[in-house]
């Protein structure tokens, strides 16, 4: 619902809000221009008596002078019976240059007031700046729901790509936005009578003036009473009327000053609203606040970014929620379906079984996990399909399912089964479809079929289950689905380096480039496809011979290095690494990116301690060898004969060399002094904790028994600083990538 009400004002106010934003970033440097080139004395340096004075010299024939909010004076005068204004040196009186209002500024304004719609463009813009407040709270709220709660807004994002971005820019800019939108509807409203405008009603004439003998403007006591900082305007009695009086406005309010005798008549303190008035056209404007100015202005910028990643999250979840045909209403569903998924695979599950379930007769609702609502009136059955991450963690489609979880108040019919997608080769396989049924029978919902796992994306298993399904609702439901195997890109080995042979754990560092696409394939097949930019520790998805489900390995280069790097160590009968070793200069493999920003170093000079063992040691290396900034970055490694298994031996010697490597500390398992990375962790105690209590990052790498072990020992290591690698990890200082 949240998300509902973010999405419809953005989508329908885009484009206009475009406009009023880079229009209104443009006017906020009005002010900052303006103050730049403002001479401004310093207060008690020039009072309103000398200010006139001096112009006064300069310009016999002065009517008025105005200082505006930005410090600048300006006066106008007649001369020959011309009319003319000048900006003048408020110290010496002497004229700058001619005044005129820009022409740019003003067409801007015009733009960004009324759209050059008058009175109908006018109710745009003040129904946009609504708009922009809506967007602005229901903003806030998207962000402290995602970062955790009101507390961790400030922490670190994960996520990449456009909702990174969004998330960013929307945490750095909307105060400034919500601001301009306050005082942008607020002065809206009043304009359209919504709102009362605050009515400045100025002194009445004096009823007596002296009369006498106009003194010198010089001289006037009322006017040498009043500093330049607090002046606005003073207009000059009429030449020759003795009658006639200045009038005086200052920041404080209004009166009258009698020429010959300098005395104050009628002075009348500016009224509460007036004040509260020009603060909010200031707040809105930055006039007079130059500082706050930029700030709105960098704000405003900010807007034509987030409208077109707010736009491409918005297009993107429609499409990876499939535009499901016929998806019913939430509230008139009788079946459910929510997707937890990463990286969009197992919504083609969903799209099938809800394809299915609707030929079938049902009303089906398919939604994602974190789109769990608080009630679903009518339905009986939901189905949970939803992958897991991480190490057994949650996709981000289902980040939020727990914490809603509480809110959720099942009807007694309902019931539920849980279908997880996962990969065995990772020992939690599936736990978070796991956690997800027992949460589901704890909140007393009966079970429609028990939890089940579906190994690698396999359509026999997904048809299977169909068939039991069947069974339990009593109506015949044939699953098909064949998901599309990922866009691969054709890469050519072009070096490698083999460790480990003497010690039976043959480990190689595979180089590929793309391949070439040569000749007339090349020309007619027009299919030249290159891999999207990454990074190390991204995943390279590997597909193995014989149509297998492709095999993941971390990437220890990134695009700038020009080669797609992996470290692979041959496992005893292992399809996917086996084919991978067995590969020869110049054959090639299919392979595809899969980002995984997770996990990489946190950027800024903070150390960095990098831990792995064996064929870890891949994205590490990538890491350091882009720390091309020198950033503090040690490396804990273990293998198990340095005279074998020194995987990177050259490459880190010149990391150490050039300081990209700060410090490298290896522990060989096999060799005299039969020592593993969680040792050398040990020994280095007193030197990491210092580095913890600095707000170190620490990135772990390798096998799950070693991480585990690491784990404890940098808990054991965290104890005195009263903190351990849980607290570190949700900081997002303490990131694993295990297998
Ligand atoms: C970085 C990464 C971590 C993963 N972690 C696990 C895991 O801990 N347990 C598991 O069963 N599957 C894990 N998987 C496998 C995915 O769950 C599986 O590929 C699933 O089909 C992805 O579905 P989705 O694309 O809808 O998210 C992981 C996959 C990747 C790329």
């Amino acid at each position: 619902m949240l998300r509902k009400f973010h999405r419809l004002p953005g989508l329908m106010a885009g484009l206009f809000l475009i406009v009023l934003s880079v229009t209104g970033a443009v006017l906020a440097l009005a002010p900052t221009l303006d103050r730049v080139s403002a001479v401004i004395p310093a207060f008690g340096e020039v009072s309103v008596a000398e200010l006139a004075d001096r112009v006064v010299t300069h310009y016999p024939g002065t009517e008025q002078i105005v200082r505006e909010p930005s410090g600048k004076v300006i006066v106008y005068y007649s001369r020959d019976g011309q009319a003319g204004a000048d900006l003048v040196n408020p110290v010496t009186g002497e004229g700058i240059a001619p005044y005129e209002s820009s022409a740019f500024f003003g067409w801007v304004k015009d733009l960004h007031r009324a759209f050059m719609l008058d009175d109908a463009g006018r109710a745009l813009a003040g129904v946009l700046a609504a708009f922009m407040v809506l967007l602005c709270i229901s903003g806030i709220l998207l962000l402290a729901r995602r970062t955790g709660g009101w507390r961790n807004l400030l922490r670190p994002l994960s996520g990449s790509g456009s909702k990174r971005i969004h998330a960013e820019l929307a945490r750095f800019a909307v105060l400034g936005l919500l601001l301009s939108a306050l005082t942008g509807s607020y002065l809206s409203a009043q304009r359209f009578g919504f709102l009362p405008e605050a009515s400045e009603i100025g002194p009445t004439f004096p009823a007596e003036v002296s009369g006498g003998q106009p003194a010198p403007v010089g001289t006037l006591k009322a006017l040498g009473n009043v500093d330049f900082g607090e002046f606005r305007e003073l207009v000059f009695p009429y030449p020759g009327d003795s009658q006639d009086v200045y009038s005086l406005t200052t920041r404080g309010g209004s009166g009258f000053v009698d020429q010959a005798t300098g005395e104050l008549l009628q002075y009348q303190p500016r009224s509460d609203g007036s004040v509260v008035q020009q603060w909010i056209v200031s707040l809105h404007t930055g006039e007079g606040l130059w500082w706050l100015s930029l700030i709105l202005g960098a704000a405003a910028l900010t807007v034509p970014v987030l409208s077109m990643t707010g736009g491409i999250i918005w297009w993107q979840r429609r499409r990876s929620s499939g535009q499901l045909p016929d998806n019913a209403d939430a509230s008139q569903a009788d079946t459910l379906i929510l997707v937890g998924s990463e990286g969009n695979a197992t919504w083609g599950f969903a799209r099938e079984l809800h394809s299915s379930l609707n030929k079938a007769g049902f009303r089906v609702h398919c939604s994602e996990m974190n789109a769990l609502a608080n009630q679903y009136p009518q339905a009986s059955r939901l189905f949970v399909l939803t992958s897991t991450y991480g190490d057994g963690d949650a996709p981000a489609s289902a980040q939020q399912f727990m914490a809603r979880l509480g809110n959720f108040r099942p009807g007694k019919a309902l019931t539920f089964a849980v279908l997880g997608f996962g990969d065995r080769q990772f020992p939690n396989f599936c736990k978070f479809a796991v956690e997800v049924d027992a949460a589901l029978a704890n909140k007393g919902l009966g079970r429609l079929h028990g939890l089940e796992k579906i190994d690698r994306c396999a359509a026999a298993q997904f048809s299977e289950w169909g068939e039991s399904i069947s069974k339990d609702i009593g109506v015949p439901l044939t699953l098909d689905y064949n998901p599309l195997p990922p866009a691969t890109v054709e890469l050519e080995l072009v070096e490698r380096a083999d460790y480990g042979l003497a010690i039976q754990a043959p480990t190689s560092i595979l180089r590929f480039k793309a391949a070439e696409q040569g000749g007339w394939t090349k020309v007619f097949s027009g299919n030249h496809k290159t891999l999207p930019s990454f990074e190390a520790g991204d995943l390279l998805g590997v597909m193995p011979p014989n149509g297998q489900a492709p095999r993941f390995y971390s990437l220890a280069s990134s695009a700038t290095d020009g080669v797609v790097e992996i470290c692979v160590r041959k496992q005893p009968g292992g399809l996917c690494s086996g084919y991978l070793h067995a590969l020869r200069l110049g054959d090639r493999i299919e392979g595809f990116v899969r980002q995984n920003p997770e996990f990489r170093p946190a950027k800024g000079n903070l150390p960095i301690i990098l831990i792995g063992a064996g064929a870890g040691i891949g994205p590490l290396a990538g890491f350091i060898r882009k720390n091309t900034s020198r950033n503090p970055m040690y490396l804990y490694w273990g293998g198990r004969d340095s005279r074998s298994d020194f995987l990177y031996q050259p490459e880190l010697g010149d990391y150490l060399d050039d300081l990209r490597l700060t410090g490298l500390n290896t522990a060989f398992s096999r060799s005299d002094e039969r020592a593993y990375v969680q040792d050398k962790l040990r020994q280095d105690q007193m030197a990491l904790r210092q580095m913890a209590s600095k707000g170190a990052q620490f990135l772990v790498c390798g096998g799950r028994d070693m991480a585990a072990g690491v784990r404890q020992v940098i808990d054991d290591i965290l104890k005195p600083l009263n903190t351990d690698v849980e607290s570190l990890k949700k900081q997002g200082r303490y990131l694993e990538d295990i297998y």
